[in-house]
């Protein structure tokens, strides 16, 4: 489905409708909404939170959301985690995981959520949730919103299409899309399937990080973020509606497509991201840079310039250091550090880092450049050399992750990940 039409800009006050004079003018809440629609705040940080943080929009819809019966627990079949995950077997070992098989059996998004970590407690709102996705059936009369947090979705294999109470959006490989806490939403598979990786954010909403010396402009640019032009539908069918609450699904029925907004205006809002229109900062004298200057989105905790969440990427960029080992350095970090593979190579592993695959490297764990790839770059002329064709990116957190007991049994948690460092020679001191 193309032709799908976006409004641009980070965070920005939009106002959209499907339908002309759906919207009203000069007052969120007239005695009578246009056409009878009913008008309902959706609040994403407290009435009351600064005007730089407050997030919150008025949607214009055919019922009310409150028209629904009570929610019940859904069986849980599912491979969802939560944070604090009573069965998370937390190690300090580096790990690394082959890319998922998709399932032989018709699996939707949802059902097809496999969580790898949590970190935080999902209670308090701190922390994340890290889940890996392999869907191969569409959502249909199914919506599913998640209470818990907003969901960053990184898709690695197949497009998706993201139909929300907002509007509708597309989601190939190399876009992130981020849908905020509490707002429906259903994927379909333009592909047939699809697989990717989201962070489940409980924390502080995700926004630009500040560029401090490097200007006004620089990195994601504001201007390239889209939220989809609102769209409805009306249909009086029965539709399953899924909800994640404190780590639990529920389920609840209705009559009739919750995708019923004909018009909205507000700052809360899904958003997209082409990662390829990041502009990537590097050095053009000497040493590699810290990986903060690839950050795209970042949520904060409560310690400035400490992250409960960074989202940071590894673009295709030039390398021009000078008397520089060019690929990431030899590391221990006070922040924990998952990662993932949209497509290519990534320049500190030569081997067995897949994409579609993941990397956990938690909290003041040894790690770097395997054997292959510094053994290379000790050699290498140092001629401008771009790295092309690649995407990896990283959920980074001043959090340790816990892993859920299904990762590690995974049969793709690769037994052998210490042998990337095995074999370095020793220093000869004069
Ligand atoms: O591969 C990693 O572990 C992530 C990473 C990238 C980088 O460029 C510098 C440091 C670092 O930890
Ligand atoms: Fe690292």
């Amino acid at each position: 489905m193309s032709g799908l039409s976006y409004l641009t800009g980070f965070g920005n006050e939009f106002a959209s409708e499907a339908v002309p004079g759906a919207l009203p003018v000069g007052r969120n809440s007239p005695q009578q909404a246009p056409f009878g629609l009913y008008a309902e705040q959706l609040s994403g940080t407290a009435f009351t939170a600064p005007r730089s943080e407050n997030r919150r929009s008025w949607l214009y819809r055919l019922r009310p959301t409150a028209t629904h019966r009570p929610f019940e627990p859904l069986k849980e079949t599912s491979r969802l985690a939560t944070a604090p995950d009573p069965r998370a077997e937390l190690t300090p070992n580096r790990l690394r995981w082959d890319p998922l098989p998709y399932p032989k059996e018709a699996t939707d998004f949802v059902d097809g959520l496999t969580s790898y970590a949590t970190n935080g407690d999902a209670h308090t709102g701190v922390g994340t949730g890290i889940h890996l996705f392999c869907a191969t059936a569409d959502m249909d009369r199914k919506a599913f919103f998640n209470a818990d947090g907003e969901m960053l979705i990184v898709p690695q294999h197949g497009m998706l299409q993201v139909d929300t109470e907002f509007g509708r959006m597309e989601l190939p490989p190399l876009h992130v899309g981020v849908i905020p806490r509490g707002v429906r939403f259903r994927i379909r598979l333009q592909d047939g399937k699809a697989r990717g990786y989201v962070c489940e954010n409980y924390g502080l909403p995700f926004r630009l990080p500040d560029l401090g010396p490097i200007g006004a402009n620089g990195l994601a640019n504001p201007r390239d973020f889209e939220t989809p032009a609102a769209w409805f539908e009306d249909r009086d069918e029965p539709f399953e509606i899924v909800q994640k609450f404190q780590g639990a699904l529920w389920r609840s029925e209705l009559d009739h497509s919750p995708f019923d907004v004909a018009a909205w205006h507000g700052n809360l809002a899904p958003y997209r991201y082409d990662l390829s229109r990041f502009n990537t900062i590097g050095t053009v004298s000497f040493d590699h840079p810290d990986p903060s200057i690839f950050t795209v989105l970042t949520s904060p905790s409560a310690v400035a310039g400490t992250a409960n969440c960074d989202f940071v990427i590894f673009p295709p960029r030039w390398m021009v250091a000078e008397d520089t080992f060019r690929p990431p350095w030899f590391h221990r970090n006070v922040m924990s550090e998952f990662m993932g593979l949209i497509h290519g190579a990534y320049d500190a592993k030569e081997g067995g880092f897949a994409p579609g695959g993941a990397s956990l490297h938690n909290q003041m764990s040894g790690h770097g450049p395997d054997r292959a790839s510094y053994d290379k770059a000790v050699v290498a002329a140092l001629e401008p050399v771009k790295i092309e064709d690649t995407m990896a990116f990283m959920f980074e957190s001043n959090l340790v992750f816990r892993t859920t007991a299904e990762a590690l049994r995974l049969p793709g948690c690769q037994p052998d990940y210490d042998e990337a460092w095995a074999g370095f020679e020793k220093a000869k001191l004069p």
